[in-house]
């Protein structure tokens, strides 16, 4: 399908917005009136620039309370609309945006709307312009996309159409699947498309603010687009998104997410009009050709995490670790890379010179710089991540050495793609001179559970579409989470399986430990990775044989636990001891966690132990984890002072 963003959805000066659109490959824009009114060139210049980006300007807009208003400004309304299509003469844009009255005075009557529109149709035509009626969802009387087109099907003039906006109709929970039979898609003019999150508020805020592109919120849109494109609907998918973070965000990158957004939105959409394998009643197939990629790795695992560091930081954190219970595996064979291993937890500490990690140790510090999934089919989720507009990444290998499939992440960091059949079980043997005698598990092991990221704020969408569009994962509710600074928002992405997940975490405020984390990287980070383990207390007890530092919990923490879930008094103290959370979920799921005091103010590890079933990530226990986190930073930052006193 054809692709177009209107100039609202993007941040920056008209030109800015417009070569953003260019950049990410849009085929046009709408251009939103504001956009031109601040620009400081002519019309004709705005034309220009678009026609040297290879863009075309698809529509203008918005025209506003025109229909149904009192007779005695019709003719001023009717003049109004004369001066839009001069300017759209000039600019070249042939289709004009109409939205539906919102005015108080507002006659309510659509013969009256009718009447009008017929008028405006008719100076539209006579300009060879044709008209767009779009149902605003707080429309003083047509809000919905039923009423708009009653009244356009009653003026029955071919330049006279409908706009759908899929932000509208799903807002207001209107039925979708009717205007497959209800509205001839030769009808339907201009089609917009936006997601939101679901928010308790009026819908005008919600509109204007919260908007975000397919796969970010939480609205249906593929099953607002598949009855619009069974009616036969053919034009271009354009976004309107009105929100607050984009406009604050850089161009460029909202529109690449912009781009993918609407290749996600196709892939859904696709598989809605599929013929059905139940007896449901399926769409006609529609007459527009849909974006398809390979499918997503449908299970999935989380294979190592690598670490960005020099020498001095790889000799910091393997002293860590040691405490923690890892112990050095192997060296690699041909680079300054250390393989740290317990149970199923392979971490990679690489100080390789002129090397992707050590580009990123000098602009983030010691950090985690990429992480390994193992998926089956590796190279064709690679080809999915190219679809997707992912940029791919292919670093120097030694000889015998496998190319791992790579593609970078929001941030910069790597997503390695470790085929499961083909390379995951020889990868370590392979790459690293493995000691003998290795496999000593400590702290009693299995595997990385979650990795938690924070993210900086406003880059929260971007990472949530990178991983549902790219990587086919689903996205959790959002939980706000109180840190004594301030709050945190927190919203975990998880494979088709569920068995990788990322909490993401955001922050406004500057103090928040999220915020912290993402100043030390300087942009988005590894916070806490979560390692599984089937004896919480055992591996507890081995920390605290290793002299690891353990996150400290208050006492009141734990009175409130014991009356809460009424636990024994002797468990609670062990709990207590061990600084070990707990929760429990209503299906009698149990969750135990401790956390390791962060390395060097910037990652911690939590140890988790899940029972029965339990599927979260101890969101009850967050409160309580922050302020332990936050009094010792402080602590911290005592410490450092009275040391330099
Ligand atoms: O918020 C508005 O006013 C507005 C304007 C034009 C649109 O297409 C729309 O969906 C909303
Ligand atoms: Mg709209």
């Amino acid at each position: 399908m054809l692709h177009a963003i209107a100039t609202v959805s993007l941040s920056g000066t008209l030109p800015e917005k417009l070569e953003a659109a260019a950049s990410a490959r849009f085929d046009g824009v709408e251009i939103f009136e504001a956009d031109l009114l601040y620009f400081g060139g002519s019309p004709e210049d705005v034309r220009q620039l678009a026609a040297d980006l290879g863009l075309e300007i698809m529509l203008f807009q918005p025209f506003r309370d025109f229909e149904a208003v009192p007779r005695d400004r019709l003719q001023r309304n009717l003049d109004r609309a004369e001066h839009k299509f001069d300017l759209m003469e000039e600019l070249g844009v042939r289709t004009l945006l109409l939205c539906s009255n919102v005015a108080p005075d507002t006659i309510q009557d659509d013969a009256v709307a009718i009447e009008d529109l017929a008028r405006l149709a008719e100076r539209a035509a006579r300009r060879g312009i044709k008209i767009g009626y779009e149902a605003l969802a707080w429309g003083r009387h047509v809000r919905t996309w039923k009423h708009a087109w009653r009244i356009v099907d009653t003026v029955a003039q071919p330049n006279l159409g409908l706009i759908l906006d899929s932000f509208h109709t799903l807002a207001l929970g209107d039925d979708t699947r009717e205007i497959a039979t209800m509205v001839p898609g030769d009808r339907i003019v201009f089609v917009q498309i936006a997601d939101a999150p679901r928010l308790e508020m009026d819908v005008l805020s919600w509109s204007r603010h919260f908007r975000c592109f397919p796969g970010q919120g939480e609205f249906d849109v593929a099953g607002f687009l598949a009855p619009v494109l069974a009616a036969g609907y053919g034009g271009p998918l354009s976004l309107e998104v009105f929100n607050d973070d984009f406009r604050a965000a850089p161009a460029r990158q909202t529109a690449v997410d912009a781009m993918r957004s609407l290749l996600y939105l196709e892939e859904r959409t696709r598989e809605r009009l599929a013929p059905p394998a139940s007896d449901k009643v399926a769409f006609s197939t529609p007459p527009v050709d849909l974006f398809a990629a390979p499918p997503p790795s449908p299970s999935m695992s989380f294979g190592f995490v690598e670490f960005a560091v020099d020498e001095a930081a790889m000799a910091r954190l393997a002293a860590w670790l040691e405490r923690l219970g890892f112990a050095a595996a192997g060296r690699h064979r041909s680079k300054n890379v250390t393989l740290f291993r317990q149970g199923g937890v392979n971490l990679a500490l690489n100080a390789e010179g002129e090397s992707f990690a050590q580009a990123y140790f000098l602009v983030h510090g010691p950090s985690a710089c990429a992480v390994g999934l193992e998926v089956e089919n590796a190279s064709q989720v690679l080809n999915r991540a190219r679809l997707y507009r992912c940029q791919p990444y292919e670093g120097r290998i030694g000889p015998n050495e496998f190319l791992i499939p790579a593609v970078r992440a929001p941030d910069g960091s790597l997503v390695y793609l470790v085929d499961r059949s083909q390379i995951a079980p020889v990868l370590y043997e392979r790459e690293f001179a493995l000691a003998s005698g290795g496999g000593a598990n400590p702290a009693g092991l299995s595997r990385i559970d979650h990795i938690s990221l924070a993210v900086p704020d406003g880059q929260f969408d971007s990472w949530v579409l990178f991983f549902k569009a790219v990587l086919g994962f689903e996205a959790e509710s959002v939980f706000d989470l109180p840190d004594p600074y301030g709050l945190v928002r927190s919203r975990a992405v998880r494979s088709p399986d569920g068995s990788v997940r990322f909490p993401l975490n955001i922050s406004q405020s500057r103090n928040t430990a999220t915020a912290r984390s993402v100043s030390a990287y300087s942009g988005a980070g590894v916070q806490h990775i979560a390692l599984a383990t089937a004896d919480i207390f055992a591996a507890a007890a081995e920390l605290k044989r290793r002299g690891a530092a353990v996150l400290r919990i208050p006492a009141n923490y734990y009175d409130d636990l014991a009356a809460k879930f009424g636990l024994e008094q002797e468990f609670v103290d062990r709990l207590a001891a061990a600084n070990i959370l707990y929760d429990r979920d209503a299906g009698g799921g149990e969750f135990f966690q401790l956390y390791t005091e962060p390395f060097e103010d910037r990652f911690a590890f939590e140890l988790v132990e899940r029972r029965h079933g339990y599927d979260g990530f101890g969101a009850a226990n967050a409160p309580v984890r922050l302020a332990a986190q936050a009094q010792m930073q402080a602590g911290s930052r005592f410490r450092t002072l009275a040391a330099l006193t």
